[in-house]
């Protein structure tokens, strides 16, 4: 039962959660800078008003499809009270969610568990289909833990703080975190708690899950070399790679996006780290560091499918047709990236997808196209069977 069952749902907050919605499912913008927007343009609200409307809308969002099956419509209205019905609160008596009787709502509920697992999991049929033929039967159980709520997990940036010394700092500022099995420089808190910004942005702890961690590691990178990071983005790997060389180096972060580049350089300045220049991709840039690097991780734009449980409107916003074209950007990137490495060098190309056709399908596709790697090791992190966001990654040489 939500910690919400007994609080009274004010006419306003309701609003602000079916704005969001709309916003969400109307207009396809993504949940969390719609949250974001919403509680800036209402200053007032305090910690608990925040936390009712962001638990409303997520498990919503979420949980779309199942609850429209239960409240007999899809309305924003018909949902809100299928959710708050669910939370174990009471449905205003001013709320128009045109739904059925509560009784029916409540009979349906139980009915939920023999529909078909698209309506069960809540997610589209496409979704369902393209699971179940890529992963056969662990798609039951991978789609059900991508619909659990995920814990925040930081990552303790050795280059400013030991283990103990973050476990130590946090709980000084109120904040408990435990350490996590197979993940060494990972914390995680407790269910439901986050870290305040102020703390965030010391520089200390990077809020990072356990999945994402897996992937630096495994580019065996040393004091000294030459780094790529090919689709940097705002650089959550950029800074674990730095960490790992201990400040000596040189590490080149790349995307097609200065605005996330730029956030990377703020990021990168917070972390304590000098060893990270950015460069927008360009036309010459291939040519410009080719046979350069030491070390390339493709980090590769993908369906963000192994996420699902930190952003679960992805599902509504992807089609069939888009995760193709991903796939295909994905071939592109492979055919041209690791031309940025020096005889001898080593590649990692990693997602954060469970579907093998963008994992090691797309590995097995360029071994066809190009039999110059070989492969060294890869990793697949289950959901299901980590409890982390879903990822891949693979370590080539050439
Ligand atoms: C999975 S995200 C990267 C996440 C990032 N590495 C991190 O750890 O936070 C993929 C990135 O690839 C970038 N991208 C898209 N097309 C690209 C291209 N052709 N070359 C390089 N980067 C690209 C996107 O802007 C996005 O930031």
């Amino acid at each position: 039962m939500s910690k919400f069952a007994a609080v009274r749902i004010h006419r306003m907050l309701a609003e602000g959660c079916a704005g969001v919605l709309r916003e969400v499912f109307d207009r396809g913008c993504v949940l969390d800078r719609v949250i974001d927007q919403t509680f800036r343009a209402n200053p007032k609200w305090g910690k608990r008003d925040r936390g009712f409307v962001a638990e409303t809308v997520f498990e919503i969002v979420r949980w779309r499809r199942a609850l429209a099956f239960v409240a007999g419509g899809d309305s924003v209205e018909a949902l809100c009270a299928a959710q708050w019905n669910r939370q174990g609160m009471n449905i205003p008596d001013w709320w128009e969610w045109k739904g059925g009787k509560l009784t029916e709502m409540n009979d349906r509920e139980e009915a939920l568990g023999s529909e078909p697992r698209a309506i069960r999991e809540s997610i589209p049929d496409w979704l369902d289909a393209r699971g179940a033929s890529e992963l056969g039967e662990i798609w039951d159980a991978e789609i059900s833990a991508l619909n659990h709520r995920a814990p925040v997990f930081l990552r303790v940036n050795r280059l400013r703080i030991s283990m103990d010394g973050a476990i130590r700092w946090l709980a000084e500022n109120g904040v408990i975190a435990d350490r996590v099995k197979d993940a060494p420089d990972a914390l995680v808190l407790p269910e439901g708690k986050g870290i305040p910004k102020a703390l965030a942005g010391e520089g200390f702890v990077e809020i990072q899950d356990a999945g994402s961690q897996v992937i630096a590691p495994l580019l065996e990178v040393e004091p000294g070399m030459r780094v790529i990071d090919a689709c940097a983005g705002a650089g959550g790997k950029t800074l674990h790679l730095a960490a790992l060389m201990q400040g000596r180096g040189e590490i080149v972060a790349m995307d097609v996006s200065t605005a996330k580049l730029s956030e990377l350089r703020r990021r990168a300045a917070r972390a304590g780290t000098r060893i990270i220049r950015t460069e927008t991709w360009r036309e010459d840039t291939l040519k410009r560091y080719a046979g350069w690097a030491d070390r390339v991780l493709i980090d590769a734009p993908c369906s963000g499918l192994g996420t699902l449980r930190r952003q679960p409107d992805l599902k509504w916003r992807l089609s069939e047709a888009a995760v193709e074209k991903t796939r295909r950007l994905q071939r592109r990137l492979l055919d041209h990236y690791p031309a940025l490495l020096k005889p001898g060098g080593k590649f990692v190309y990693a997602t954060c997808s469970v579907l093998p056709s963008e994992n090691a399908g797309q590995l097995d596709l360029l071994a066809e196209r190009d039999g110059r790697f070989k492969m060294e090791e890869s990793v697949t992190v289950s959901p299901s069977q980590s409890g982390w966001d879903g990822f891949f990654a693979a370590r080539l040489s050439v």
